[in-house]
């Protein structure tokens, strides 16, 4: 391994690569939160982000930030009013949410991280913002990746894969890491030729905290780094084609069946392997997508080229001579109830509000009322359909009556609303409210 494995070198990325790399990542529009603290990370994340979109000012994307102040020192009301004025400088809003209630005596960095991020995710919701941005670099990485490490040794925990770029908190708001191949030193050195400054936490000097021990230990070759996957140029590069594949090879019938012709196929195996991952999520239904051994599976039967089926993360993988198709597997679907006035997600792909004076229940369709369905749909796929297509049921006493079925709800609107059947709103009904292509695997 060479030695700038080691130390990250060779996966460093600048600054202001990192911001435009994230903001060509976006779908747009797009409403970016900046979380905040003051600290020469988080300042140089969001200058960093207002001088890219200050670049391209027909830009589609709007930038705000809030700080949480933990309460937890004195003069932390005073430094978010520092946080303000900054951010006053650059033209960015700027929100301050104070962390109330009983703080534990215990787990006080855990609870105060936990508390942090559900206030950035009500700000977030309160300003309709798509995502929120953390500034976590390449440093922490290593040292997180350090201390799991020791953790692993001393026989406690599992061995870590370190932070994530992007994690979907509480199932509706992805905090993204755009920073996470960029290095605390070059921050700084953006932030000085700049002349901006920064505030500096006395809580990073603190050595009764594990992490601080570690980032000395790591500072001074103590314990060696370990070597963290690549970042940043790539990912951006191919979720910006997977983005181009999907508009251009996607095509979508009666909310259900997703087609993708064969030259879609005949793509770089990495932007293959991205794209339909997501397309597994949006039409399976899932939280999350599969995982590299599942999708290496996948592309393993797409390159044998023999028609026939395999499934993966609750979608249907159906190679034909004319293309590929993916459709919803038909187990594990759940009936969802929604009380009069209220809305949810059914199996992770229809968003249904009922409007109507009854509670309805939502399952799947099954064998009714197909006549109409079947003329846009192949014939093959109708009977699959059925199965993984809603209908909603109105809760009528005794009586429960049909209502509706997918993709005729429209007649039906007193009761239900539903997402148009976009890729971004798929996204958002399956991860949440989305603005963000995560990046790959
Ligand atoms: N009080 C806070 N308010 C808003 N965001 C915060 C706050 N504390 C941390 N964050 C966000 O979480 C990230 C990681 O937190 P961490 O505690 O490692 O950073 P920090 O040392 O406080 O400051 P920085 O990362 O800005 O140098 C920060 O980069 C920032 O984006």
């Amino acid at each position: 391994m060479s030695n700038d494995a080691v130390t990250g070198a060779a996966t460093a990325q600048m600054p202001d690569i990192a911001a435009a790399h994230f903001i060509d990542s976006l779908f747009k529009p797009a409403h970016i939160l900046v979380a905040i603290s003051g600290g020469s990370d988080s300042t140089g994340l969001l200058a960093a982000l207002a001088e890219q979109l200050k670049s391209s000012p027909n830009s589609d994307i709007a930038l705000s930030a809030a700080t949480i102040d933990h309460g937890l020192r004195v003069g932390s009301a005073e430094e978010a009013r520092d946080v303000a004025a900054f951010c006053a400088t650059l033209g960015v809003p700027h929100i301050v949410r104070r962390w109330e209630g009983e703080k534990p005596k215990n787990g006080i960095m855990a609870a105060a991280r936990e508390a942090r991020y559900g206030l950035l995710a009500d700000i977030a919701a309160e300003i309709s913002a798509n995502l929120v941005v953390t500034a976590h670099t390449l440093d922490d990485q290593h040292e997180t990746l350090a201390m799991r490490a020791a953790r692993l040794r001393e026989g406690e925990g599992g061995a870590g894969t370190g932070i994530a770029d992007a994690t979907l908190f509480d199932r509706r708001l992805w905090i993204v890491r755009p920073f996470l191949a960029c290095r605390r030193a070059d921050i700084r050195d953006y932030l000085m030729g700049r002349g901006m400054s920064w505030l500096d936490d006395p809580s990073n000097e603190d050595v009764r905290y594990e992490r601080v021990r570690t980032r000395k230990r790591l500072a001074e070759g103590d314990i060696a780094s370990i070597s963290v996957p690549d970042g940043g140029v790539a990912r951006a590069a191919l979720s910006a084609e997977a983005a181009a594949w999907l508009d251009r090879h996607v095509t979508v019938n009666a909310d259900v069946l997703c087609a993708i012709g064969r030259d879609g196929l005949a793509v770089d195996e990495a932007v293959l392997s991205y794209a339909l991952s997501y397309l597994a999520a949006v039409f399976g239904g899932g939280s999350y997508r599969p995982g590299r051994e599942r999708m290496r599976r996948v592309l393993d039967f797409i390159g044998e080229d023999r028609p026939g089926r395999r499934a993966a993360g609750g979608v249907v993988f159906d190679l034909r001579r004319d293309g590929l198709y993916l459709m919803r597997e038909s187990r594990d679907i759940r009936p969802l109830v929604l009380a009069s006035g209220t809305d949810g997600v059914w199996d992770g792909r229809f968003r249904i509000a009922n409007h109507g004076p009854t509670t309805i229940r939502v399952e799947a369709a099954g064998a009714s009322g197909w006549a109409k369905f079947a003329e846009r749909l192949p014939k093959g796929a109708v009977q699959r359909a059925r199965a993984v297509l809603p209908r909603i049921v109105a809760c009528d006493g005794d009586n429960d009556t049909s209502v509706a079925i997918a993709p005729y709800l429209a007649p039906f609107d007193r009761f239900l609303t539903r997402f148009d059947l976009t890729f971004a709103d798929r996204l958002a009904a399956c991860f949440g409210r989305e603005a963000y292509m995560p990046p790959p695997l």
